[in-house]
């Protein structure tokens, strides 16, 4: 079993992370976390903030000398604004006094920053946290609701990430399908995980030029109007085995486990396996995989239009997922709201924010299917250590009859 969870507010000391369940042998480091950190901080249309955090990585426990111990594995990630918020954000009570007394030429900032905030965002989890909580004050429900939190993710990701690589060979990549009405064309061919640089590269983490080119200009014309704007990232996944998942019961199925998982991230509302909803709208003859012996006797599916599963479970080799994000609700020209504390009409908060995450969120959602699809493979293939779980691997594909080998 693999169990995961994060904790930590946007402007708290740090986030932490922990997995459980995963062998041992993983080799992963700092360095490695670090980096998908930084690949998260990308995309342009980002707010001020991640152009100087600095996502410090940390191992707490279960990684010795590069490699994991089977223990469970515990990162924190420190939160770069955490000096202006240590009051705001303090765990142990502050008086109103203690402000005042500060030794900090930011104490009235922090005065300020500490009002209430009462003017909920729609689209943000402001008023139905602060109805569910009880809180007057939306600070701590935008706290956690924030995407800062993703960043703890992304750490857990990068060692699922790892392991899957160093396992069975599944590698990952994800780029960014469409911002607004721009898109990459109907026939760019799917990328490639040894391509992840080349993506990473481009400002809004995609391979098609005129694709990205459009993209950037919608984001621009969204900040010039003060406006915000959403978009889909797809993930696609090589290599992987038949079977991960299981069509006998609805939670049990890949697709659903997924869906879950990129539902999951903040902001995302819609999400397609495969072709998803294109497919609804095709005739059977033109939605499915046809399938055919290769020479060498192997069975080939023609298209890949459902994605890589079949009744819940991977068929082998390539998956792909999208995932619809919406519009960031901060939005700057400030949406109609009330202000619950007076009860007048009023202007949603505004606070610094990002006018597009779309391309963020792709590697946001590469880490959560790197998530489900160590935990799928941990379920099929079992194994305390990464030799033991590759060995299982291996032997299970082996034991597939020739007849039915299909990659
Ligand atoms: C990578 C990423 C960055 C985000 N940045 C912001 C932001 O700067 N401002 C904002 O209001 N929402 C941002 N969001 C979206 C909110 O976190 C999200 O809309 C909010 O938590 C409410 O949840 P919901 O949209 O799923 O209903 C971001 C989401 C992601 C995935
Ligand atoms: C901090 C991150 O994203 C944040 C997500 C976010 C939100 O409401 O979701 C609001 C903003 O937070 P802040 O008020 O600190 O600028 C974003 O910057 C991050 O992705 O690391």
């Amino acid at each position: 079993m693999l169990r995961w969870l994060t904790a930590g507010e946007s402007h708290g000391p740090a986030l932490l992370a922990t997995i459980e369940g995963l062998p041992a042998g993983i080799e992963v480091t700092t360095v490695d976390v670090a980096a998908a950190l930084a690949r998260r901080r990308l995309g342009f249309g980002r707010g001020a903030r991640m152009k100087f955090e600095q996502d410090e990585v940390e191992f707490l426990g279960g990684v010795r000398h590069g490699r994991t111990l089977g223990s469970p594995v515990a990162i924190r990630v420190a939160n770069s604004e955490w000096p202006k918020w240590q009051t705001v954000m303090s765990a142990d009570p502050v008086t109103d006094e203690a402000y005042a007394a500060a030794d900090d030429v930011n104490a009235e900032k922090e005065i300020a920053r500490n009002r209430a905030l009462t003017r909920p965002r729609p689209g943000h989890a402001d008023l139905v946290g602060m109805q569910k909580y009880a809180f007057d004050d939306a600070r701590p429900i935008l706290e956690r609701a924030s995407a800062r939190e993703t960043a703890a993710r992304v750490a857990l990701g990068e060692v699922a990430a790892r392991f899957l690589e160093q396992a069975y060979g599944i590698r990952l990549v994800s780029h960014t399908v469409s911002i607004g009405t721009a898109a990459v064309s109907d026939d760019a061919p799917l990328p490639h995980p040894d391509q992840v640089d080349e993506i990473d590269a481009d400002p809004v983490r995609t391979l098609d030029g005129p694709g990205s080119a459009a993209m950037i200009a919608e984001v621009e014309a969204a900040k010039k109007d003060g406006d915000t704007i959403g978009g889909v990232v797809e993930v696609v996944a090589h290599n992987l085995p038949p079977g991960l998942g299981s069509h006998v019961h609805w939670d049990r199925r890949l697709d659903a486990r997924l869906a879950a998982a990129l539902m999951g991230i903040q902001a995302i509302k819609g999400v397609e396996v495969g072709d998803g909803f294109r497919t609804a709208a095709r005739r059977g003859s033109q939605a499915h995989d046809e399938m055919e012996r290769d020479a060498d006797g192997t069975i080939r599916r023609r298209s890949g239009r459902a994605g890589g599963t079949e009744g819940g479970m991977s068929v082998g080799g390539v998956l792909r997922v999208r995932a619809a994000m919406k519009p960031i609700s901060t939005v700057p020209r400030s949406l109609d709201t009330v202000d619950i504390a007076s009860d007048e009409p009023a202007k949603a908060i505004h606070q610094r924010s990002d006018v597009c995450a779309v391309p963020a969120a792709g590697v946001v959602a590469e880490a959560m299917v790197a998530l489900v699809l160590a935990e799928a493979c941990l379920e099929k293939f079992g194994g305390d250590s990464v030799t033991e779980t590759a060995r299982n691997h291996a032997a299970y594909l082996a034991a597939i009859p020739e007849s039915m080998r299909s990659w």
